[in-house]
Parts: structure tokens; C-alpha cells; sequence
């Protein structure tokens, strides 16, 4: 994917200015940077998510595979089918868990071989183990962990291309973090992903690129994000080439 400087505005509200940078298939990427600088309005322009929040308007060029997304004729259904999306809080459906994983499925007329569909979603998302003799349970009686791997398996049971994950483990606990973490560099193999995270270790440890945003304050004084760098990780957390990335990851400021 590509992004071609994307502003985001929150009605009169200029909350992102000219962030460009690409996504690369099969890797993942990080975005970081301090609260508010825009990392999860960017995640969301890359499925048309923002679309469903009143007042947002995106403009720039957002392409996936070489489609501009927003272009008219664009069904953002089709769009956020292909670019699949999880979120900082597990949000099972009060269902059973196959029909949690069943869900998307349905909606998109992927009912052939149903049981096995599920049960590979399931597994991908390293679940499967954990749950298989209990499917018919509420996915909202799992664990923290388990509910956000039953999330993941919702998502990628509709075989998409791309996972977006804001924040995906900031409701966990470290033990569930590493399996989420682990779970993502699986994924990657499949997917192409792309986590906002407040954990600067997590970006280190799981991603290939990181982009870091930052936020500052225009002539009016009103606060915007844009972003500072994108690079590859090890090049962004060992040699930065902007003064404010290394003053944010060396922990001087944020
Ligand atoms: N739904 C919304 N309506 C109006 N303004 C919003 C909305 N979502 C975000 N904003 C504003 O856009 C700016 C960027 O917010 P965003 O949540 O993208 O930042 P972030 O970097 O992801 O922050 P955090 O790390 O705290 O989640 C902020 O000024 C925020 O107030």
C-alpha cells in the first residue's frame, strides 16, 4: 500500500497533514509516536474505517495495489474485506465462538466448507488448540488473550491481505502479549500487517518498518500530527536520522 500525503480532518479539526509512506507486503509495520499524534486516524485511512466516524475527511492518495481506495467507484465494504482490521479491545460478538469466526463468513457468502473455514481461521490465529471441543461457548467467556485471538481469527477467516491492528495487546497481560506477538511474525507469512503501538519495545521486537509520528503546533496553535520518519525498524531504533525520532526513543520526550 501506499500512502501519498494523506491529511485527516475531524470537521474543522486538521488533525494529520502529509504523511507518506508505503506498506510493504508480507512485512510488518509499525506506527509509534506520543498519544495524539495521529497513529490510529493513519490505521484508519487504510481501509476506510474513518469513513464511519462522523465529521472525518480524508484526502491524499491512499492506493492498495496500485487502486486508489477512495476513487468513486470504490465499495469501502469490499475495501475493509481485503484490509481487515483488529482493535485495542477485544470485541467478541455476544456468540458462540464458531459463529464469531462464522460471522464474516456469512456476510460474505464464504459458507462453503463452513467448519473448516472457521477451524483454519482458527488455527492461524493460534486458538484452535485452546478451544476446539468447546466452539459452541460464548466468545465472551474466553480470556483477555483468547478473546483477541478470537478476533484475529475473525478477521483473517475472510482471507484478507492486509490485518491493520491498533494498539492489539494493550489489554493484555505479558503472557498473552508474547502470544499475540508471536502470533503476528506467523501471520506476516500470510498477511501483510500494520500495528499502532504505545510500546516502543513491541515495535523493535515485531516489525520490519517504523514510521514515527509526532504532533506539533501549527501557526493558529492548533495541534497536528504528522510523521517524522519511516525507515526500517533497526535503522530507526539504532540511527535515526531525525533528531526528534531519537529524543522520542531514547525517552526524552512522550
Ligand atoms: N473520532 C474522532 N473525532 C474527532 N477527533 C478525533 C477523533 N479521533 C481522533 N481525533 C483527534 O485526532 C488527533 C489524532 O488522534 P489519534 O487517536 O489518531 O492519535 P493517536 O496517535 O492514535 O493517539 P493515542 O496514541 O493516544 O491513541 C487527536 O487530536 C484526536 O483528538
Amino acid at each position: 500500500m501506499e500512502l501519498d500525503r494523506v491529511n485527516v480532518h475531524y470537521g474543522a479539526h486538521h488533525a494529520v497533514r502529509d504523511a507518506s509512506m508505503v506498506v510493504r507486503r508480507n512485512q510488518i509495520t509499525a506506527m509509534i509516536g506520543p498519544s495524539g499524534c495521529g497513529k490510529s486516524t493513519v490505521l484508519r485511512s487504510l481501509n476506510r474505517m474513518n469513513d464511519l466516524v462522523n465529521g472525518a475527511r480524508v484526502t491524499g492518495g491512499v492506493t492498495y495495489r496500485g487502486q486508489d481506495i477512495y476513487a468513486p467507484n470504490v465499495d469501502p465494504i469490499q475495501v475493509r474485506r481485503h484490509i481487515g482490521m483488529v482493535f485495542q479491545k477485544a470485541n467478541p460478538f455476544p456468540k458462540s465462538i464458531f459463529d464469531n469466526v462464522a460471522y464474516g463468513l456469512r456476510i460474505n457468502g464464504m459458507t462453503d466448507n463452513l467448519a473448516d473455514r472457521v477451524e483454519q481461521a482458527l488455527r492461524g490465529a493460534a486458538l484452535w488448540d485452546e478451544v476446539k471441543d468447546n466452539l459452541k461457548k460464548s466468545g465472551l467467556a474466553l480470556s483477555g488473550g483468547q478473546q483477541q485471538r478470537l478476533c484475529i481469527a475473525r478477521t483473517i477467516a475472510v482471507e484478507p491481505d492486509v490485518v491493520l491492528m491498533d494498539e492489539p495487546c494493550s489489554a493484555l497481560d505479558p503472557i498473552a502479549t508474547v502470544k499475540v506477538e508471536e502470533l503476528m511474525h506467523e501471520l506476516a507469512q500470510t498477511y501483510t500487517i500494520v500495528i499502532v503501538t504505545h510500546n516502543m519495545q513491541q515495535a523493535a521486537r515485531v516489525s520490519k518498518y517504523t514510521a514515527f509520528f509526532s504532533a506539533d503546533l501549527d501557526e493558529a496553535g492548533e495541534r497536528y500530527g504528522h510523521l517524522v520518519e519511516f525507515d526500517d525498524t533497526a535503522k530507526i531504533f539504532s540511527s535515526p536520522s531525525d533528531q526528534r525520532t531519537e529524543d522520542y526513543i531514547t525517552g526524552r520526550f512522550g
